[in-house]
């Protein structure tokens, strides 16, 4: 599914969308060039599962958690990360949500990503004219319940 993206609060509705939707465990891997909108869309993520503070990038802290939503959010940004480092992360324990509690795993820069969850979604992000981007989503075992997304866009 390709999405148009005329300017960030579309992008970000986007992420309400999805934030309102989406179940306990799901993965989405953003992917996209720098200021591509992953930390905008992951933004829009939070406001959907009503987190009442601001979302901010987690570019140096690797991994911020949010748990004053409907559901929790852990937002991850592997763009400083070696493959190796990755895998010491266990990012397992977030999107099995074993010892954690069950939430929604969003994850920047995921192309680092040395192995995928069984279920996952993809948000690719990419420049168009000016302000533009376009979102090509796609979904590996898993839905996104369409109504919302409609509804939102
Ligand atoms: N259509 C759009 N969607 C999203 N962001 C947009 C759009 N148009 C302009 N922008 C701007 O581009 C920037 C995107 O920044 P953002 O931090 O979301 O990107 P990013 O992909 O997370 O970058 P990084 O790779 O550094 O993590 C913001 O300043 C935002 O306002
Ligand atoms: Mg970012």
């Amino acid at each position: 599914m390709n999405i148009s993206l005329p300017d960030t609060q579309a992008t970000r509705k986007l992420g309400i969308a999805l934030g309102q939707c989406l179940d306990a465990r799901s993965v989405i891997l953003l992917q996209g060039d720098l200021g591509a909108g992953k930390t905008t869309l992951v933004q829009g993520l939070g406001e959907g599962l009503g987190i009442p503070v601001p979302i901010v990038s987690p570019t140096f802290t690797l991994i911020n958690e949010y748990a004053e939503g409907r559901l929790p959010l852990y937002h991850l940004d592997l763009y400083r990360l070696e493959p190796k480092e990755v895998i010491a992360l266990n990012l397992e324990t977030y999107w099995e949500g074993i010892e954690v509690t069950p939430g929604i795993v969003a994850i920047e820069w995921a192309e680092r990503l040395p192995y995928k969850p069984d279920r996952y979604i993809i948000v690719h992000l990419t420049y168009g004219n000016e302000d533009s981007r376009q979102a090509a989503i796609a979904t590996h075992n898993c839905m996104i319940p369409q109504e919302p997304l409609g509804a939102n866009l």
